[in-house]
């Protein structure tokens, strides 16, 4: 099996995506996090750039990394003078990395419009930075800017490039694909023909996305000899982002046959976890649809692929989602067959049989409750407590006796004044209270949860996390009239969980106490110890986690 040396450039080109930026506390984080996973090389930053990732590199000094080597990135030097004087250079030895990457120019269009020297100068640029920088770091890479355009354009002058790299003592040629454009057959050749004209050479590869297929190539370049993959958790990056090595690293190693092998033993799994990590402190939505360690990788939707995957994954998984930290999952919506009620009752702890009617009411319901505008794939805490209604439980935690909620404007002041009052009974008690918030949904939210918290002191661990409302075009109300319908989706979370309830209504206040109401149902629920047995004819099998 070949090893593959996984060189992660997060911190550096993920960090030129057009809505990221991260601090120096971010980045040592998110190192940690990749030292954790196995990855050979963190490159840091650019230490000549700025002082971010100036001070990384003195503070990442203070951790040990258990398995990551520290590299700094930057440029051939000044054109205008000689290594051992650049300022940049300068920088890259003060931060003390274990190696250092260099960037220099292989296409000549780059030398004469963007550098605007000679050939020769380029070359002899290329030469110097090289060779100072080997005496002053551990280990030197060279990357091949526009490599793949240089060597269309004129390829003996972009192998000269390379080979001055080389001779000058950098450690591995890293071929980049610096504009996007390549398509995987052209790496292949390339880099085959590379391989030809310097055998004694490591190549690595560099590839963005422009073209949708940086993923593509960088396999295509280990397939053809390349033994360094740079590239990024989630593929961010510049423009359209670099190669995404959430995909790269599994592709390889569960795809190749036991060829290759990028991580150490065991890390893969830590895959999804590390992609979630790093979304989250960028401060972006992980990706639902990212290959491997999306949400929806391994989500199964329609009756006929949950009918299957539950007789065997191997029916639409092409891997096990375990392999890579992720998790199956079925979602409920009226594309819905009796399977995705029986997962759905597995997971709870039911066994239930395709033939029994609480399956087939089910599935009713939700179809019905879809087309009414419901939406359960997201709202799952909402089908959670329908299901366990169907199957007995009966408990009714408070009443409502009535709500009023009034926005209004006061004058004087500039903001809208909301205020909701709530008739409640509780435990055979009524409970009437009021309260103001910033808007009418969270004055309602606010008063709701002052009636109830006396009687379920948990309830103050609740956080409301995210409220989402959409109208629906295509669902009209019930009288035929043409006011659409909205649909409400409430996130909460407490301490340990995350949850999702939806309330549908023509009204956006109905919809928003429907899944109000829902969200605390469902706290009450999952913390109420006397729920199982539910009672009626449908026991769990055994208490779900
Ligand atoms: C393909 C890549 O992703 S490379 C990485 C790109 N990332 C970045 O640019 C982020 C960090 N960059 C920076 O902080 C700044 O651009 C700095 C500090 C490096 C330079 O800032 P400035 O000196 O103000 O120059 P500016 O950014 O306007 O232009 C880039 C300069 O680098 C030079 N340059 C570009 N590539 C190279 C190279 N391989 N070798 C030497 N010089 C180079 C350009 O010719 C230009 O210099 P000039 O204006 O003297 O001709
Ligand atoms: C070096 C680099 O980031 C590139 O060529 O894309």
């Amino acid at each position: 099996m070949k090893q593959i040396s996984i060189y992660d450039t997060t911190l550096r080109d993920g960090t030129q995506a057009e809505e990221i930026s991260l601090s120096t506390a971010d980045k040592i984080r998110i190192a940690g996090k990749l030292d954790a996973l196995g990855v050979d090389y963190i490159e840091g930053g650019w230490p000549g750039s700025n002082e971010t990732d100036r001070s990384f590199f003195q503070e990442i000094r203070q951790y040990d990394l258990s398995h990551s080597r520290i590299a700094a990135f930057g440029s051939t030097c000044n054109p205008k003078g000689r290594a051992a004087d650049d300022a940049n250079l300068r920088a890259l030895v003060e931060a003390e990395p274990d190696a250092v990457t260099l960037f220099g120019k292989t296409w000549d269009l780059h030398v004469t419009e963007a550098l605007r020297v000679s050939l020769e100068r380029n070359l002899d640029i290329i030469s110097d930075s090289i060779s100072h920088m080997c005496a002053h770091a551990p280990e030197v890479f060279f990357d091949a800017e526009h490599f793949f355009d240089g060597y269309r354009k004129n390829p003996d002058y972009a192998l000269a490039c390379l080979r001055h790299a080389h001779e000058a003592g950098a450690k591995v040629l890293v071929l980049c694909d610096t504009n996007g454009g390549s398509l995987p057959f052209e790496v292949r050749e390339i880099v085959q023909t590379v391989r030809a004209a310097l055998p004694e050479a490591q190549l690595g590869i560099h590839t963005h996305n422009d073209s949708e297929t940086a993923v593509a190539n960088a396999v295509e370049a280990v397939f053809a000899g390349a033994v360094q993959v740079q590239g990024t958790i989630n593929g961010f990056g510049e423009r359209c982002g670099n190669a995404n090595l959430c995909s790269i690293i599994p592709n390889l190693e569960l795809k190749s046959g036991g060829r290759f092998r990028c991580l150490p033993e065991g890390r893969l799994k830590l895959l999804t976890s590390t992609s979630q990590f790093v979304s989250e402190l960028c401060n972006l939505r992980p990706f639902m649809r990212q290959p491997y360690v999306g949400k929806s990788a391994f989500a199964h939707k329609g009756g006929v692929h949950v009918s299957a995957v539950l007789r065997n994954p191997e029916t639409y998984e092409h891997v096990r989602p375990e392999l890579v930290g992720n998790e199956q999952r079925v979602l409920l919506s009226d594309l819905s067959g009796r399977s995705n009620i029986l997962f759905m009752a597995k997971k709870y702890g039911y066994a239930l049989d395709k033939n029994d009617s609480a399956v087939l009411d089910l599935l009713d319901e939700v179809k019905t409750r879809e087309s009414q505008g419901y939406e359960y794939s997201t709202a799952e805490a909402s089908f959670e407590l329908m299901f366990f209604k169907a199957m007995g439980w009966s408990k009714r935690y408070f009443h409502l006796i009535n709500f009023n909620v009034v926005d209004s404007m006061r004058e004087g002041f500039t903001e809208p004044y909301a205020e909701a009052t709530v008739m409640l009974k509780v435990g055979g008690m009524v409970e009437h209270t009021a309260a103001t918030g910033q808007g009418q949904v969270n004055a309602l939210d606010v008063a709701l949860r002052k009636a109830l918290t006396p009687f379920y002191p948990t309830l103050g661990e609740m956080r409301l996390e995210d409220f989402k409302v959409r109208v629906l075009h295509g669902v009209m109300r019930d009288s035929g009239g043409t006011a659409s319908v909205v649909r409400v989706l409430i996130e909460s979370a407490d301490a340990t969980d995350r949850w999702t309830t939806v309330g549908v209504h023509y009204d956006v206040i109905h919809a928003s106490w429907q899944a109000l109401v829902d969200s605390i149902n469902y706290k009450l629920f999952k913390d109420d110890p006397k729920k199982f047995p539910v009672g009626g004819k449908h026991f769990p099998q055994s208490e779900p986690k």
